[in-house]
């Protein structure tokens, strides 16, 4: 060790290598002298400050690979009118952080700013379509687009919200089974490492809480949006999208997927997997759709949602390739799971952790979900769980705000959405005196996060504050409400392709968290506090960096009548 670093300060000292050092510095410092520029422009619009940087050409991605997080919010706080301008590989990108500026970024149409550059090249680096696939089928993709909106309201909303209540009234007894044995468990218990511990004369189920939750809901909601036959022939699918969404950043970086690292490996390996269930579903569907027969493991494909039989009309009347059918769907299956599902698990972490917020949820959602204790006709030897008998989700999701706040401050907190925009015409942003110019042929970037943890905005913005999103309204009839909303927090993204699933998302994350507080006690393993795991982002939201295994038990419940 001593002998390499003797060699390795020999050789730092011969003369060429100082000549390399000293010229990189005197590049890096004349650089870092020469850029940077104020705010200009006293009247109108101004152009946006941009601090200096060390590297030519490459400009600030330096200093955004080693610690993005931390170099933008140390830009809001320098730059408070809301707007910087950065160099990312000789291009101009400006960074908007003010929720005003943002707002008027999203709102700009296509023809000004265009956001589907992004979304056309995910569909090539992570969905697995050809190039050549987003020219051919041009004339389907805006009917795609426009089919998402079914999931926003109306039939379509009430089909997936109804259907996947249905699911969690039927499986919530099963969250956990009290089964020893992994063959006798439920799927997201052996994906959980679920095992039965005694303690002082009870049983508790053990399990990591996370496995366990974002398992649990992707496999009870995913039959309300691809039908039931698609999550009983592919039960282990949850976990292709786990992988999936881990090397989800890589590949959009376009790295190449012979690049030996692991976790892009595994996120191309679950990502072939799904597109061959995809491709299955799909050939299935299409015989389905004609009247043909499609198979003893698809008889019940009549029970897709709304949306899906709205995609395969689509696809069939296009005669879209079944590859590009699949690749389509694994998008929306990746979309679907890979935010909600984990963000339940925060939620359940922040509210059993408190056990004074605890009780108060369960008093505020005790109108609108219920479970009972149904009578045991079969003598002692076999036990029966209690059951949900009241589920209003509609109750639940808006008149409970103390639990819509929960889910408000979770997005805040746990979800790091960021919209990009490439500027197809000179245009502005802004009013009055707060407006600036966005050159045509530069990148506009809204990071959602930098607004969502601003102190100004959010005081103690890394704390996670049930109440902070309940206010009081007054009606019309001079009545006050109390009732909890997004205000100013963009984690749905925002324009034209801001998150199509969100009404959904905001029920599923509102019901799960409804229903598995009411059914069980959730504690930490004897002798362990509840604590609160530090974060890393995948692609959208923050996952724990630890796992965490939990101790959890059924409530007591009142008797059927
Ligand atoms: C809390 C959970 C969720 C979060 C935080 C979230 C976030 C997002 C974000 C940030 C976008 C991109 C918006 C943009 O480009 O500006 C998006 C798009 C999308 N999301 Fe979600 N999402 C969630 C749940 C869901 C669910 C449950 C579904 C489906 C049931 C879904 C379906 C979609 C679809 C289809 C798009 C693409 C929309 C388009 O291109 O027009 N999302 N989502």
């Amino acid at each position: 060790m001593a002998g390499q670093l003797e060699q390795l300060l020999a050789k730092a000292q011969q003369p060429t290598t100082v000549a390399v050092i000293a010229a990189l510095l005197i590049v890096a410092i004349t650089t870092r002298l020469l850029t940077g520029a104020p705010e200009s422009g006293s009247k109108g619009a101004h152009t946006a400050a941009q601090p200096g940087y060390y590297v030519p050409f490459l400009g600030h991605v330096p200093q955004m690979s080693l610690n993005g997080d931390s170099f933008l919010a140390g830009l809001r706080e320098k730059y408070p009118q809301g707007i910087v301008s950065l160099l990312f590989m000789g291009k101009t990108h400006s960074i908007v952080y003010k929720p005003s500026l943002a707002t008027l970024l999203m709102n700009k149409p296509h023809s000004v700013a265009d956001e589907s550059f992004v979304s056309k090249r995910l569909c090539v680096t992570n969905f697995g379509f050809k190039k050549s696939d987003l020219d051919l089928f041009q004339a389907f993709w805006d009917e795609v687009g426009k089919a998402y909106n079914i999931m926003l309201s109306g039939e379509g909303l009430a089909n997936l919200v109804e259907t996947t209540a249905k699911s969690l009234q039927s499986s919530i007894a099963d969250f956990v089974t009290f089964n020893a044995y992994p063959s006798d468990q439920a799927e997201w218990e052996r994906m959980a490492e679920a095992d039965v511990v005694d303690h002082n004369g009870e049983q508790y189920v053990e399990a990591e809480l996370m496995g366990l939750s974002k398992n649990f809901v992707a496999q009870t909601a995913n039959p309300a949006l691809m039908g039931t036959d698609f999550c009983k022939n592919f039960p282990e699918h949850p976990k292709y999208v786990w992988d999936f969404d881990a090397g989800f950043v890589l590949m959009a970086m376009g790295l190449p997927s012979w690049l030996p690292w692991w976790p892009l490996q595994r996120a191309q390996a679950s990502k072939r997997r799904q597109l061959n269930c995809l491709y299955e579903y799909h050939e299935a569907l299409g015989k389905w759709s004609k009247g043909e027969e499609p198979g003893h493991r698809w008889e019940n494909l009549d029970d897709i949602s709304i949306l899906q039989k709205e995609r395969v009309r689509i696809w069939e009347k296009h005669e879209v390739p079944t590859s590009v059918r699949a690749a389509a769907d694994l998008g929306l299956v990746w979309a679907m799971n890979a935010n909600s599902s984990p963000l339940v698990y925060w939620m359940l972490l922040h509210i059993y952790k408190d056990t004074v917020l605890l009780e108060q949820i369960r008093e505020e959602i005790a109108p609108y979900i219920k479970g009972v204790q149904p009578k045991n006709l079969f003598g002692t030897g076999i036990s029966i769980p209690p059951k949900l008998e009241t589920f209003d989700i509609e109750g639940l999701s808006t008149k409970c705000p103390l639990l819509k706040s929960s889910y408000v401050e979770t997005l805040r907190l746990y979800v790091s959405a960021w919209s990009i925009k490439y500027v197809q015409q000179d245009t502005t942003l802004g009013r009055g005196d707060d407006t600036y110019v966005l050159n045509e042929g530069t990148y506009a970037h809204a990071p959602h996060d930098l607004h969502q943890l601003d102190p100004k905005y959010f005081p103690e913005p890394h704390e996670w504050q049930p109440r902070r999103h309940v206010k009081e309204v007054m009606g019309e009839d001079g009545k006050i409400t109390v009732t909890a909303d997004m205000g100013s927090i963009r984690p749905y993204g925002g324009g034209a392709h801001m998150c199509k699933g969100r009404a959904f998302a905001m029920r599923e994350l509102m019901m799960y968290t409804a229903a598995i507080v009411t059914m069980y006690d959730i504690r930490r393993p004897e002798g362990q506090e509840w604590s609160v795991p530090k974060t890393t982002k995948q692609a959208a939201s923050r996952h724990p960096t630890k796992e965490m295994k939990v101790w959890i038990k059924r409530r007591p419940q009142p008797d059927e009548e």
